[in-house]
């Protein structure tokens, strides 16, 4: 039977945080503000970035009535340099040729907006093995509401189904969506695991494929 797997994005494939969080800065000089350190701007990310904005306008104090405006200057800053500092995780893209040497269906499910997810996706050389990319404004609901992993998972296709992520978020999107969740422990997470409703947990690139292993029973 064909199984399908829906990767999160940052914290699970990659390490993207760097750039994030040069994004937010970028923005904060524009405003006359002090960065943040790279551990804050992690706390922030998960629910996407306007959810990431939101948190940093409290944070330092800016006025939340320019939110939209502020998430756009973030972003623009984003695009403009999305993978000078991220990297993927170490052995991910040998596993994610491994799944795909076995006919494994892989779909992403990022809370990132599309277009600088398909960008990260290009500029990492990953693109190739995902058939699906939903971005956090691919669809009017975005994680933790389990309608853009339904609609990763409807357009692979396969009735097996395991999410992978690395947060709290990612959690909760797969017990709502009821999917086998494998939680990365290495991520962006903030809460402890045993809090977290998984399946299996993994640190490394070796423990991902031992975890999807067990599930599909091969
Ligand atoms: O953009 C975010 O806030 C998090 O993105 P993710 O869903 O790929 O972890
Ligand atoms: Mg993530």
């Amino acid at each position: 039977m064909t199984a399908s797997i829906v990767f999160d994005l940052d914290g699970t494939l990659v390490d993207s945080a760097p750039d994030i969080a040069a994004a937010v800065n970028a923005m904060l000089a524009d405003e006359g503000y002090e960065s943040l350190d790279l551990a804050t701007v992690i706390s922030f990310v998960g629910n996407g970035l306007p959810h990431l904005v939101k948190l940093v306008i409290e944070h330092v104090g800016l006025d939340m009535a320019r939110h939209a405006e502020l998430s756009a200057a973030t972003l623009a800053h984003y695009n403009r340099a999305s993978t000078a500092l991220t990297v993927v995780y170490p052995g991910i893209t040998e596993v994610l040729e491994t799944l795909q040497s076995r006919g494994l269906k892989m779909g992403l499910c990022t809370n990132k907006p599309e277009a600088p997810a398909r960008h990260v996706l290009d500029a990492l050389d990953m693109a190739q093995f995902f058939d699906v990319v939903i971005g956090g404004d691919s669809l009017p609901q975005r994680k933790p509401d389990p309608a853009p992993l339904h609609a990763t998972f409807d357009a692979l296709g396969a009735k097996q189904q395991i999410y992978v992520g690395d947060s709290e978020v990612d959690a909760e999107t797969a017990h709502r969506a009821g999917v086998p969740f494998l939680l990365f422990t290495k991520g962006y997470r903030k809460t402890p695991v045993a809090d977290l409703p998984h399946h299996a947990t993994f640190d490394d690139s070796a423990g991902l494929i031992a975890a999807v292993d067990q599930l599909l029973g091969s």
